[in-house]
């Protein structure tokens, strides 16, 4: 399971760089805009120069309007500027047909620019509470639309997280259906190390955290630090040999 961890600064990004061993993408965004909120192009572009080469950086455009030009010219703007991963969030979409539509031109914007990024399709697992598309819906969603992975995030950042509003069997079959479609499956929304080991058994290819790596697991007010990063890792790491040799890792 890869490690995705959202600064949103190029100060956060730099002790993200400090923690750079311990994670696997830097996704850069801007949360008071929103769960997926966009951040701006320079910002994209100063993260890229300050995290090592050797680690993606991805950047989310934002909770998006169902309006696919808009959200096409913007997915091109996070590629430019040096995002290899650009997440998309459907929040305005309220069919699959109308995710489709968004998502088709999201990725013919980004790969018509770069064939080798990795576009994500990202849906809510809150969807309820904001009348957006169903979490299952999202795997075919992004198959059918030529994206490179189906994602959960949760929308409202009240505290309640992903398993709050889908519980882990749900998540599996979630992670099921985008594998059965060749994609990866990435789940996120307020994640604690808590969840990790349901995470790993169930197949999840990336892990989405913010608030479990800020100061005091508060997203907003506390900053990123390496330290907790490296925590995190290292439960993730636990996880991960515990589920190779058969043995339930105690939560
Ligand atoms: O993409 C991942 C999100 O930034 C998750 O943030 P969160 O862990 O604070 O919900």
């Amino acid at each position: 399971m890869l490690l995705l961890i959202s600064p949103d600064s190029v100060e956060e990004a730099l002790d993200c760089a400090k923690a750079a061993e311990h994670l696997d993408i830097v996704d850069v965004k801007k949360p008071d805009e929103g769960s997926l909120g966009a951040n701006f192009p320079w910002v994209i572009r100063e993260i890229r120069d300050v995290v090592p080469a050797d680690k993606p950086v991805s950047a989310t455009v934002g909770d998006v309007p169902y309006k696919p030009g808009t959200v096409a010219q913007a997915a091109l703007g996070a590629v430019v500027s040096g995002a290899t991963y650009i997440k998309v969030g459907l929040y305005g979409c309220t069919t699959p047909d109308q995710g489709i539509e968004v998502m088709r031109a999201v990725v013919r914007a980004v790969k018509d620019h770069r064939p080798d990024a990795l576009v994500v399709a990202s849906g809510y697992a809150d969807a309820h509470r904001i009348g957006c598309v169903n979490p299952l819906a999202v795997p075919d969603i992004a198959a059918r639309s030529g994206a490179d992975a189906a994602m959960l995030d949760t929308a409202i950042k009240d505290g309640t997280r992903l398993f709050d509003h889908v519980p882990p069997e749900v998540c599996a079959e979630f992670v099921r259906l985008a594998h059965g479609s060749g994609l990866l499956a990435a789940l996120a929304g307020s994640v604690t190390q808590a969840d990790l080991g349901p995470l790993t058994r169930m197949g999840t290819d990336i892990v989405g955290v913010r608030g479990a790596v800020c100061e005091g697991g508060d997203r907003n007010a506390g900053r990123i630090r390496p330290r907790l990063v490296a925590a995190f890792r290292a439960e993730m790491d636990r996880q991960a040999r515990e589920y190779a040799v058969g043995v339930p890792a105690v939560n």
